[in-house]
């Protein structure tokens, strides 16, 4: 028999949705599918700072040579300076290394936790979560928990059940933390409810691994969308945490990112860096250059920052605006629903309450595109199509 014959066939990935949007020849045809960002025109959007740095970056003529093992030489710094705060007093005493990309981040911060976190091998993911989270941590050897998160009655947080899931779990247990924009919910405790959270944490002695996918991109200012993970630094935790530029600096298949853990002082963070080293060199050596290059510039550069601040926040107002409309445009058609939930959430996602049945119906009868669990992605509205987008919704849920 062949070598592989026992290869069973698995279930489609996420991106299953883009091939069946692909198939589709309707020309108004929708997809709110996959989490990257398009334009008013429904087109992938490079940002002119993103283009300037790499004209830059290219005119440097630089060689090809390997990065470290820890990324293009200046990158690391400028992440955590971006994630942690310019004057963050903690800078000094964290480990941090380029990844590749957010998924890179967090699967390298898992196998450092598997081999590494002195409690329970147990992370606690929230209900829902990104669809990947439960597979990396998975497949990196750690054993995956929920804890509660969303409320389906409400459309909204269910901070109850997070805090008494907070407080249920054995102590010293890792909890998966969205820092802004939670995927797939668009749902985020307030300022507030962040501090309760770090509160119960820390009392737990519980370990906050934060996932920050999208900085700058949910609601168009990068400290205010690092609430959480500085004020939980503040307090004294030492997180870890992932940083993707997929969203915010469009740098989507560059795939670049960084992971960082904050650690107790400068001795401790060379012992870490010393063992993430370790952990890299056997997946994968050391990371691509290009993207980290072009972030670099970027962030190096007060010019080009001040003008990539401005288009990151055009980004998250043109969703802003997609929200509204589309509420504004069901309520038009006379839809009784409370729509108030598509509006109130924050980043590239809406979670709209929708059914899978609902969804299918979408697809199948109206050619919109979008995940099972009543996920869309808002970047996939524009100007044109959201008066057919409520259309199509207002038909399928009234
Ligand atoms: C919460 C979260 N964390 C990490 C990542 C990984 O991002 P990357 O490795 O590209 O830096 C995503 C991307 N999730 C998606 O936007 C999405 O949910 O559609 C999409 O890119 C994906 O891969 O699924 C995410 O939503």
């Amino acid at each position: 028999a062949s070598t592989w014959a026992n290869v069973p066939q698995g279930p489609p990935a996420i991106l299953g949705i883009t091939e069946a949007f692909k198939a589709d020849s309707f020309d108004k045809k929708i997809n709110l599918g996959v989490g990257a960002y398009r334009d008013d025109k429904g087109k992938p959007y490079v940002l002119p700072s993103v283009r300037e740095a790499e004209r830059k970056v290219v005119d440097e003529k630089l060689n090809k040579e390997y990065a470290g093992i820890t990324g293009v030489a200046e990158f690391p710094a400028l992440a955590a300076k971006l994630a942690y705060g310019a004057n963050s007093p903690a800078l000094d005493r964290v480990a941090v290394t380029q990844s590749i990309s957010g998924t890179g981040a967090l699967r390298l911060g898992a196998a450092f936790l598997e081999r590494f976190h002195p409690g329970d091998k147990k992370i606690y993911i929230p209900t829902p979560s990104w669809a990947n989270h439960k597979a990396v941590f998975t497949d990196a050897g750690l054993n995956v928990q929920q804890y509660r998160y969303y409320n389906k009655d409400t459309i909204g947080l269910d901070f109850e059940g997070m805090i008494a899931d907070i407080e249920a779990a054995p102590k010293g247990s890792i909890f998966l933390l969205h820092a802004c924009a939670h995927n797939p919910t668009g749902v985020d405790p307030t300022p507030e409810q962040w501090r309760e959270v770090s509160k119960v944490v820390k009392k737990q002695g519980h370990f906050a691994f934060f996932d920050m996918a999208y900085q700058g991109f949910a609601s168009g200012d990068c400290d205010k969308d690092a609430f959480a993970v500085r004020h939980f630094v503040e307090q004294g935790h030492q997180i870890a945490l992932c940083q993707s530029f997929a969203k915010n600096m469009g740098l989507y298949g560059e795939r670049v990112g960084a992971f960082s853990l904050v650690c107790a002082d400068a001795a401790e963070k060379k012992r870490v860096d010393s063992q993430l080293k370790i952990l890299i060199r056997p997946l994968y050596s050391n990371p691509p250059i290009h993207g980290a290059r072009i972030a670099s510039e970027i962030l190096s550069s007060p010019k080009l920052y001040q003008q990539w601040l401005g288009e990151v926040k055009a980004m998250a107002d043109r969703i802003i605006t997609m929200r509204a409309l589309l509420k504004e445009n069901l309520e038009k058609l006379g839809s009784k629903h409370d729509w108030s939930h598509i509006t109130s959430q924050i980043g590239m996602f809406a979670y709209t309450g929708m059914t899978a049945a609902e969804m299918d119906r979408l697809a199948k009868e109206f050619s919109v595109y979008a995940t099972k669990d009543g996920r869309i992605s808002v970047a996939g509205i524009t100007s044109d199509n959201v008066g057919r987008l409520a259309e199509a919704i207002y038909k399928v849920k009234g």
